[in-house]
């Protein structure tokens, strides 16, 4: 529990209830922004989420607004003045989003029939994570200078980030965070399985705060160390955790903005088919869960959302949930995870988790899964009619209970019925095989010339099946593209070899990444243990302060 006091000193009563935040697990509550953004995770082991969602009243009006402005006022909402004064918020949106490529920032792009595209990686790193990592950056070192103003030597506030990543969290990180002042930055990725561009924009980058860790393991493996860390009195009492990862609260949040601004482009775009206050969907390729959650958070803010489609590859615990209602690890029934090769030649390992040609999702457990369940649960336990007080604890209840079933007995389910519908008025899903995935990349090429990376396939074949269920009706579907094409040039290059005419370094590849390879790298590798991960955390940030003190 906070002591009614912000960590910069504002009192709480200068804070909204979208201003403050409590944890999944309902034991934590009434902290404020910079709190959750510095800590992470809750004490708990929950995920922050606010204690109430504003009701954007006024979001109609923000049409016309820059990406910069409209993200200012969608994060306003949701953060105290009293500890981030406007001005300096501004300069931190206006500072974030000046390193993309596109005066957009997130452009969208009519793709085919009702189908539009949402170009998310025109940041640093060519994906979307760039779109809050940026912003998350900067945040920390704006907490950072502040909390150490005055203060020399071990005094000073040291940041010590640690993070998991499939892919593209890690690069998007560590171009967030290179170079800052009293922050050092861990990031663990499964060894061999992220593609080679991904894993050469991590450990190209030298900076001395920056630290790779090749696990050998799977993503889930990296997960649930950033977890044992965190969970951790040892090096919680020596060393201030951060994370990176969207089990921060910041990285929902930043990312809920483009979710109006390809709204409002669409509108801009489309003046005489599309007007404001119309429904759209969105179609999201989906791993950890938090691009959707995002999503999920704009709606419930008031924007005509008429569904959320979850885009799974073949990790596709989300899509099984939808149809069954059980959340497990391991299908009880069906074929996936026992390693070997699979029918369709996907690679399945004995942890269960499947080597795909969308790898940033190849993913068992999705973190952020926690984030919504707690509001199934809420809503479930308010149709009881008691007050919000008594409907947010039993919340906090079902969750805690739902996710230890999970970590005890690899699941839980099925939910209750009414649950299980709650979440299908939102939300639809689909899971999209490997072939599926290369016939959508060839499908889009040959019809409209655009290369898709294969999340974002993973992403547009649900928004065509999804189109198909509209039965005519005109709801145009936003498909998220979550990554440029170049970073999965395996991917790309077995969908598009045979097209006359396609060559990848002259269609695909951007400037920034010739020559990567030749670069010097840094990396060490590590086992699946988080007590050595944990050793290493303290012993090169011992090292790296070393230099600097
Ligand atoms: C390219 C790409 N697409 C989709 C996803 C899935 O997003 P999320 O984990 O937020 O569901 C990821 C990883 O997070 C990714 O890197
Ligand atoms: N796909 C991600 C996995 C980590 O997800 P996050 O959004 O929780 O950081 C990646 O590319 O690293």
């Amino acid at each position: 529990m906070s002591n009614g006091v912000a960590a910069n000193g504002a009192s709480d009563e200068t804070h909204t209830a979208s201003q403050r935040y409590l944890s999944t697990r309902g034991n934590d509550s009434g902290l404020s922004f910079e709190e959750v953004v510095l800590k992470g995770l809750a004490s708990d082991g929950g995920l922050y989420i606010p204690e109430e969602v504003p009701i954007a009243s006024q979001w109609e009006s923000w049409k016309d607004l820059s990406f910069v402005d409209l993200a200012f006022n969608v994060l306003s909402l949701y953060i105290s003045p009293s500890e981030l004064p406007a001005e300096d918020l501004k300069d931190i949106i206006r500072r974030s989003y000046s390193t993309f490529r596109s005066d957009d920032v997130t452009p969208l792009i009519h793709l085919q029939g009702n189908i539009h595209l949402l170009e998310l990686f025109h940041g640093p790193t060519f994906a979307f994570k760039d779109v809050a990592l940026q912003f998350l950056g900067n945040l920390f070192e704006y907490f950072l200078v502040r909390r150490n103003e005055g203060k020399t030597g071990r005094d000073r506030y040291h940041l010590t980030v640690v993070g998991a990543t499939s892919g593209d969290t890690g690069s998007a990180a560590i171009y967030g965070l290179r170079g800052k002042k009293d922050v050092s930055v861990f990031m663990l990725h499964p060894k061999g399985r992220v593609s080679p561009i991904q894993e050469l924009q991590m450990t190209t980058v030298l900076d001395a705060n920056v630290h790779n860790l090749a696990v050998t393991g799977n993503f889930d493996n990296c997960q649930d160390i950033v977890k044992a860390l965190f969970a951790d009195p040892d090096i919680n009492s020596t060393h201030k955790l951060g994370a990176v990862n969207s089990i921060n609260w910041a990285r929902i949040l930043a990312q809920t903005v483009y979710y109006f601004y390809s709204y409002f482009s669409l509108a801009r775009q489309q003046p005489d088919s599309f007007k404001v206050g119309d429904k759209v969907r969105f179609s999201v390729p989906s791993g950890n869960f938090g691009d959707i959650l995002a999503g999920y958070f704009a709606y419930r803010m008031g924007l005509p959302v008429d569904k959320l489609v979850i885009a799974t590859n073949e990790n596709d615990i989300l899509d099984r949930f939808w149809k069954t209602g059980r959340y497990e690890k391991k299908p009880a029934y069906g074929s996936a995870a026992k390693g070997g090769i699979e029918s369709d030649g996907v690679q399945a390992h004995e942890d269960g988790v499947k080597e795909t040609l969308s790898p940033a999702m190849d993913i068992l457990v999705s973190s952020n899964f926690e984030r919504l369940l707690w509001y199934l649960a809420y809503e479930f336990a308010a149709s009881a009619g008691m007050d919000d007080e008594w409907n947010k604890k039993q919340a906090g209840q079902e969750v805690s209970a739902w996710l230890s079933s999970l970590k005890t007995k690899g699941g839980f389910g099925p939910v209750y019925k009414d649950v299980l519908e709650s979440a299908r008025r939102t939300f639809e899903s689909e899971r999209v095989s490997d072939p599926e995935t290369l016939d959508t990349i060839r499908s889009v090429y040959r019809e409209v010339g655009y290369v898709l990376d294969p999340h974002t396939a993973v992403g547009v074949e649900a928004a065509r099946r999804s189109a198909a269920r509209l039965n005519g009706a005109n709801t145009p579907i936003i498909s998220l593209s979550t990554a440029h094409p170049a970073k999965f040039a395996g991917a790309v290059t077995l969908a598009l070899k045979d097209e006359p005419g396609f060559e990848f370094d002259s269609k695909v590849l951007p400037p920034e990444f010739v020559g990567l390879d030749k670069k010097e790298k840094r990396v060490r590798e590590v086992a699946n243990d988080w007590k050595a991960v944990r050793d290493l955390v303290k012993e090169e940030v011992e090292e790296e302060l070393k230099g600097q003190r």
